[in-house]
């Protein structure tokens, strides 16, 4: 893999410490559009540096990055599509990075500033960029700049500061429920979200071991909760659950496979399982879920972990599926329900 060192695109970088462990590195743009009271729940500050505007902010995403994908779930669900504009990169990420491909299915130019290759973005944000480049990127098309990329931040901002620009009204980090929102976002982040990556990565045995143990204890856990009660923080749907989403969705078709993380699937654990189908039928939802450009990339990117780069099959899941969440007490907002729709 390649990275930034100084503005220079140089070759290989350490992805695992010393002990095998995978080492997720710390991202670099992280400015809040709206400003940074927005991180907390306030309204957007009418004279922030990045003042909350529609049709300004463009977001660079590959579909199958989980961590891209939890701001397009967040803009679906919100009803931001014509306020915050796409684009879409290969799926399959060689020695140059992520790549406009606007002949591929599903791909897109790069719309606002022509670029081929995204760390090009990069660059044009910080001529001495040192770091990786990686998607999602929101990027101010006034300043000629990014804004920030750094998922769990964009989404926040998504909700938050574009809140008075949605089309559905969807508040998905509410008052009474913030701390537990943002204690769940962080504790699933380390043993599933990252920790996938964590088990796909590893350079050792016991790396693996740690990873997968403390993967399958905390999705075990995670599923005996959801017997009874609706969402991660409770019986109303947050960013929480969008952020557990976008693992859950890939885990059976190639984080089960791909990553070793093979002890049992998410269709093998009953309320994960009705959980994630729930999530997958909200509206505008499926439509974020490109189940080629996830195996895609995945399968034929990491060379060192799969070779012949052969994309595996399996095993074809009918998300949409009849779920039975309604069970239990709460539900989606409104605006989500399928009446509104
Ligand atoms: N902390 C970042 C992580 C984003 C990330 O690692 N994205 C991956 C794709 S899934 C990427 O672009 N990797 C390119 C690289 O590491 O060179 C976030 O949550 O936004």
């Amino acid at each position: 893999m390649h990275q930034f060192v100084d503005g220079e695109w140089v070759a290989e970088y350490e992805a695992t410490n010393e002990d095998g462990e995978f080492d997720r590195q710390e991202t670099t743009f992280r400015n809040w559009v709206g400003g940074e009271g927005v991180r907390e729940g306030e309204d957007p500050d009418p004279d922030a540096a990045f003042p909350v505007e529609a049709g300004r902010y463009h977001l660079y995403v590959s579909l199958a990055c989980p961590w891209a994908h939890r701001t397009l779930v967040t803009r679906a669900l919100k009803g931001l599509e014509d306020v915050v504009s796409v684009d879409v990169v290969d799926p399959y990420r060689d020695e140059d990075g992520w790549q406009f491909t606007p002949e591929k299915a599903g791909c897109t130019p790069d719309t606002v500033n022509g670029f081929d290759y995204l760390r090009e973005a990069y660059v044009a944000a910080d001529p001495d960029y040192t770091g990786r480049v990686t998607v999602p990127v929101l990027w101010d098309t006034e300043k000629g700049t990014i804004v920030n990329n750094e998922s769990e931040e964009v989404m926040r901002m998504l909700d938050v500061a574009f809140d008075g620009l949605a089309t559905r009204d969807v508040d998905l980090y509410p008052e009474g429920d913030r701390d537990e929102v943002d204690r769940v976002i962080e504790e699933i982040y380390d043993p599933i979200n990252n920790g996938v990556y964590r088990a796909g990565f590893a350079d050792s045995q016991t790396a693996y071991e740690r990873a997968v143990g403390e993967l399958f204890d905390a999705l075990d856990r995670w599923d005996a909760l959801l017997g009874d009660q609706r969402y991660l923080a409770g019986d109303r749907l947050t960013e929480a659950d969008v952020a557990m989403f976008t693992t859950l969705i890939r885990f059976d078709d190639v984080y089960h496979t791909h990553f070793k993380c093979n002890v049992r699937k998410i269709a093998e654990s009953p309320n994960l399982w009705n959980y994630l189908k729930e999530l997958y039928q909200l509206p505008g939802v499926a439509e974020t879920v490109d189940m080629d450009h996830i195996t895609e990339h995945y399968y034929t990117t990491h060379t060192d972990v799969n070779p012949k780069r052969i994309v595996a099959v399996g095993p074809d899941h009918d998300f949409t599926a009849p779920h039975d969440r309604d069970r239990l007490g709460g539900g989606p907002p409104g605006a989500l329900s399928p009446a509104d729709d």
